[in-house]
């Protein structure tokens, strides 16, 4: 039997890990899930343990992709579900929608795409839909996998990176009415805006960057 975990690298999302967390709770495909707190102020932590996640505690706040690689070095299933703490919408049937192929050895990895969500998450990912950090993947085809952690918003390119040079097998799921909270609804306009540059900026610098085995 394969033994499925949740990882979900979270900075400062105390008010929407809890919704993220009490789907996965009532999800019959999801043996596991652990918390990365990328360093965060706010009451990420508390939130999660309440909601009966193992947490890792990251003392300083590292990026999404070192979020993601110390889930990974720290967990022995052999199906991972990557998701965002900042989920609206989600349920058990997109979990599963997500997990079930690579459970049936159909897909090696799933990429999840918002639709019908909200116009502006929709739109993101039907530009760049590589770009989405809802995966489930298995474990035995990350084993090699470089730099994650040093890529910081860039972890999405790397993985993208990792499949095409591995022919990983890719099935791409329709997350039906699943959104997530924008940069400028957390920060506001100003710094939400800046937030959204750093990141394009984590993105591309990943991009341009040649494969460090
Ligand atoms: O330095 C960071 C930035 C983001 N995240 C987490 O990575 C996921 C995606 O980040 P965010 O929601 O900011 O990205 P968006 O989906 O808005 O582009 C979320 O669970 C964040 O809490 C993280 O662990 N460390
Ligand atoms: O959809 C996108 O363009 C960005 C932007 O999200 P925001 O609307 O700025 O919160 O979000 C995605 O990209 C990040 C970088 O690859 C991923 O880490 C996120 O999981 C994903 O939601």
């Amino acid at each position: 039997m394969n033994e499925t975990v949740a990882i979900i690298p979270a900075y400062n999302e105390e008010s929407t890990i809890g919704n993220v967390l009490s789907v996965l709770n009532n999800s019959r495909v999801i043996d596991q899930t652990v918390v990365v707190s990328d360093g965060s102020t706010d009451n990420t932590v508390q939130v999660s343990r309440e909601f009966g996640a193992n947490v890792i505690e990251l003392e300083e706040n590292v990026g999404k992709g070192g979020a993601m690689k110390a889930g990974l070095d720290n967990i022995t299933a052999d199906i991972i579900l990557f998701l965002d703490a900042d989920l609206i919408g989600l349920t058990s049937i997109h979990i599963e929608a997500l997990l079930l192929p690579v459970i049936n050895n159909e897909a090696d990895m799933t990429v999840g795409i918002f639709e019908k969500g909200r116009i502006a998450t929709d739109f993101a990912q039907k530009v760049a839909p590589y770009l989405s950090g809802q995966r489930a993947v298995a474990k035995k085809v990350l084993t090699d996998i470089s730099d994650i952690n040093m890529s910081r918003f860039g972890v999405e390119v790397a993985l993208n990176r990792h499949i095409e040079e591995n022919n990983i097998r890719v099935k791409e799921v329709i997350l039906q009415d699943v959104s997530h909270v924008m940069k400028e609804e957390k920060f506001g306009v100003l710094r939400g805006f800046a937030a959204r540059m750093k990141m394009y900026w984590e993105i591309v610098k990943y991009f341009a960057k040649k494969e460090v085995k």
